[in-house]
């Protein structure tokens, strides 16, 4: 039943051709699905039983829908699979997106709708949060999507270690994990379980304005304290530190004279929550390519020559 999300990349130095060059074991496939879904429903339940009881009542109410999702997404995934084709031509796999949040989840949501109208290739098929009541965990549970916590704390008893994080991500078949305002440190355990393949949206220019202390509205006051011209959100690849991951996307906004930091929180926000749906789209249709000195770019949907 062990599943490996498949991870592509394509190696090129500037002025040659792109080769393609895959490094990520296949997605191997259990023969039924239904097999797949009830086999590890009852394994969570299993494991869910030794912890606390509220995290598997729910569970239970996502647990008849993940069935009756799994068949669902199985049915979308045999109609849609041949709907977009990678820069080979060969018919692309809808992708397995996990989100992370801490907060209300505007960017988990604009993702969400995303993958639900169709710019984007892929499915959010969990949550992981460590905070269960916030935004973006009941938002998930209204739209059936399972919720995980992590990672254990002092409070919450039955969160996740990060082996068991990594071994549920895999069950989940995640191909890719997108933070979106979640708080703590990813452990270096996921970081190497998916390499290449766990993004973050930090609402600054970095390496402007990074780092530990910085979140939320700390980086916007941080930003207007240091008259700064120019703000806006980064998209970026997530190594073991806090925001020192390869840059990948970023939009500039400007930083008004009079601004406060929730003026202009609210202004990159509206940035934030359209760069991460164009670069989450990118990265479902595997059209992010990695340059020789390491720096990895979007190839252009309309020109297949462009980057940016
Ligand atoms: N391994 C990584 N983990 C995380 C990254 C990352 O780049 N690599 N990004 C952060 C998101 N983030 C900025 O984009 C960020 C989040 C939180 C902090 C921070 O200082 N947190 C406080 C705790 C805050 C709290 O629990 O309320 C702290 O660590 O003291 C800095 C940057 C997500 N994880
Ligand atoms: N350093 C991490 C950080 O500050 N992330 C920021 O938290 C907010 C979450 O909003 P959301 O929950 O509405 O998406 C976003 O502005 C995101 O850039």
């Amino acid at each position: 039943m062990e599943a490996l999300g498949s991870t592509l990349g394509i190696q090129v130095s500037s002025g040659t051709n792109i080769t393609r060059r895959q490094y990520g074991p296949l997605t191997l496939r259990s023969p039924s699905r239904s097999m797949v879904s009830s086999c590890y429903i009852a394994y969570w339940e299993l494991r869910l039983e030794r912890s606390c009881f509220a995290s598997k009542l729910a569970l239970h109410k996502t647990a008849r829908s993940m069935t009756d999702f799994e068949c669902r997404s199985s049915i979308q995934e045999d109609k849609s699979s041949v709907q977009t084709k990678s820069g080979s031509g060969t018919p692309l796999r809808r992708k397995k997106l996990a989100v992370f949040v801490s907060g209300g989840g505007s960017n988990f949501r604009a993702i969400h709708e995303a993958t639900v109208e169709g710019s984007i290739y892929g499915d959010v098929t969990v949550l992981v949060t460590d905070k269960p009541s916030c935004g973006g965990a009941e938002y998930a549970r209204d739209n059936e999507i399972p919720v995980i916590l992590f990672p254990k704390g002092k409070s919450i008893s039955e969160g996740l270690s990060p082996d068991d994080l990594v071994s549920t991500l895999r069950n989940f078949e995640v191909d890719f994990i997108l933070l979106a305002g979640f708080l703590k440190l990813i452990p270096v355990e996921l970081v190497r379980a998916y390499p290449r393949s766990i993004l973050n949206i930090h609402p600054s220019l970095l390496p402007a304005f990074g780092g530990k202390g910085f979140y939320g509205l700390n980086v916007h006051k941080a930003v207007v304290a240091s008259g700064a011209r120019y703000s806006g959100p980064t998209v970026h690849f997530v190594d073991e530190h806090y925001d020192t991951g390869r840059i990948l996307a970023q939009r500039v906004v400007p930083v008004l004279a009079n601004d406060t930091a929730e003026q202009l929180a609210a202004r990159v926000l509206q940035q934030e929550h359209q760069i991460y749906v164009e670069v989450v789209s990118a990265l479902c249709e595997e059209r992010i390519i990695w340059r020789e000195d390491g720096v990895p770019l979007i190839r252009r949907k309309e020109n297949p020559n462009g980057y940016y």
